[in-house]
């Protein structure tokens, strides 16, 4: 098994930076379905440029790297103590290349290991089967998207469907139901798996393993692929679209698995994969651990990188470029619907940062007045001059931020706040009375974003981690939407209202 760790650090490149194919059919088949110039469609065209440029340069997809899960099947008597170790080695190097993001947190101390090991990472489930190579698919799923995992305990009461039974339309309720709670949080249009029945573990195990799934197999189960053919048609009426920009396609695979329960127990389990769906296998010869052959990998046509150049949305679509420091007058002219370009500095800063600046005697070590701050928790490498680079920047989900960021824009005085997936009540009224505004970045574009970053300027609280450091970041060519501006208005709430009326359109039995 000489090969085995280096077969492991390939797949674990290949999944961090190259998409599977039938996830690229499916980012291909969404392009075409949405309507050509509409937010959502634009927001799709710079996913297909990020999807390439990954490949392109062996860059992460996107920043957040996920919790690298990995499933073997193993011949008998093969060790699994050995690849375990070898996996940890492959992990551990993948990281020091930036193609992993440092991610594991001890959860007491707020310290991460910043090699991607730690107690419960990575996850490693072995099984032994009767063949007599070795299988190891990964998976690469990241924290948003885990966060929209929801489960459902039947029988019970969901917005805007009313009640869920015991049954197989009770069901189908749930999956629409996480659907419309994911909104654009979990970076849309997503991938999900669905677990019905087992225990509250078992039944997210059974979620997840529908992931490895490909997208356009057939469930063997007749009840079941009707279902799945159902939701894939149902979910995409919901209007969430990209990112929740609201559009045609919001749902790009549903998978679905079924296992008995306890009488008492009845669990829906839905695990949300955003479009950023990395998972890819390999087949080892288990004598040398050489790589036979790759799964989820044929070729596919070529995303049409041209398709929609140059169209915008509808003819009120503004573009404004800024320089930060921005202006409060700038910052008012703003609406929702603008498209906006950012020129100068701007600084990362996420939940730790947030959680530290609340505080009333922690002041910024940098001028923040006019400022603009990103969500954002990057993939950095410092050179042999030990000067930083970035290798992968997009934004996180920014509703996270919501009990503090109102607070922080009048404290320090920002301008812009750049996120995804939007923010609530408490920041839109912020935005509002201190004059600032909201930008919608794409999620999971990070080589699209790191492209825009011409110089890391420095940083500050590097003992956050790299993730949930300061980092100051001089850009060029920053593009985001203005989905909350200093007028009361949010483009996430309206989403989310309409999507709701649409989802009661669904409440009527079917199954
Ligand atoms: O942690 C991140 O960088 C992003 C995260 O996956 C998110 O979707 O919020
Ligand atoms: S930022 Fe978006 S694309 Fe990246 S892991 Fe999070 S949910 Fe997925």
């Amino acid at each position: 098994m000489q090969q085995f760790q280096a077969s492991m650090l390939k797949l674990i490149i290949e999944t961090s930076t190259n998409l599977p194919s039938d996830v690229r059919k499916a980012v291909m088949k969404a392009r075409l379905e949405e309507e050509m110039g509409n937010r959502s469609s634009l927001a799709l065209d710079t996913i297909a440029e990020n999807i390439v440029m990954a490949q392109e340069e062996e860059a992460p997809i996107c920043q957040d790297t996920g919790m690298p899960t990995f499933h073997l099947h193993v011949p008998v008597g093969a060790n699994q103590i050995v690849m375990k170790k070898q996996i940890y080695a492959a992990i551990e190097e993948a990281t020091k290349m930036g193609k992993l993001r440092p991610n594991s947190v001890d959860s007491l101390t707020g310290v991460n290991s910043g090699n991607n090991l730690g107690p419960g990472t990575p996850v490693i489930h072995f099984e032994q089967w009767e063949r007599d190579d070795i299988e190891v698919q990964l998976i690469l799923k990241g924290g948003g998207c885990e966060n929209k995992n929801i489960q459902y305990a039947l029988p019970t009461e969901l917005d805007g469907l009313g009640k869920a039974g015991r049954d197989l339309d009770g069901i189908r309720k749930c999956i629409l139901h996480a659907v419309y709670q994911a909104q654009g949080q979990g970076c849309s249009a997503g991938f999900i798996g669905v677990g019905i029945g087992g225990d509250r573990t078992s039944g997210y195990t059974l979620a997840k393993d529908q992931l490895f799934r490909r997208t356009d197999d057939v469930n063997p189960i007749p009840e079941l692929a009707k279902l799945e053919e159902y939701v894939m048609e149902t979910a995409n009426q919901l209007g969430v679209g990209t990112m929740g920009f609201g559009g045609k396609v919001s749902l790009l695979g549903c998978k679905i698995g079924v296992m008995n329960r306890l009488p008492a127990s009845f669990y829906v389990s839905v695990a949300y994969n955003c479009w950023a769906f990395r998972r890819l296998g390999v087949v080892l010869d288990a004598s040398s651990g050489e790589i036979r052959e790759w799964q989820f990998q044929e070729s596919v046509e070529a995303f049409d990188l041209t398709k929609n150049a140059g169209e915008t949305d509808s003819d009120d679509t503004r573009t404004v470029v800024l320089q930060a420091p921005i202006s409060e007058e700038q910052v008012r002219d703003l609406k929702v619907g603008d498209v906006v370009i950012i020129n100068g500095e701007m600084h990362t800063g996420r939940d730790a940062f947030h959680k530290y600046m609340i505080e009333p005697e922690h002041t910024s070590p940098v001028d923040l007045s006019g400022g603009v701050i990103y969500h954002c928790g990057p993939v950095m490498l410092k050179d042999q001059q030990g000067e930083w680079h970035v290798k992968a920047a997009g934004p996180t989900t920014s509703s996270r931020e919501e009990p503090y960021q109102a607070d922080i824009i009048k404290k320090f005085g920002l301008r812009a706040v750049i996120g995804k997936g939007g923010m609530g009540p408490k920041t839109l009224k912020g935005l509002q009375e201190h004059g600032a505004v909201y930008l919608n970045a794409i999620g999971g574009a990070a080589q699209y974003y790191a492209r825009c970053v011409k110089k890391v300027n420095g940083v500050d609280f590097l003992e956050f981690g790299i993730p949930e450091a300061m980092w100051h970041l001089q850009v060029e060519g920053f593009a985001a939407i203005v989905t909350m501006d200093a007028h009361g208005n949010s483009l996430h709430a309206d989403i989310d209202n309409q999507s709701l009326r649409k989802l009661s359109d669904f409440a009527e039995k079917v199954f």
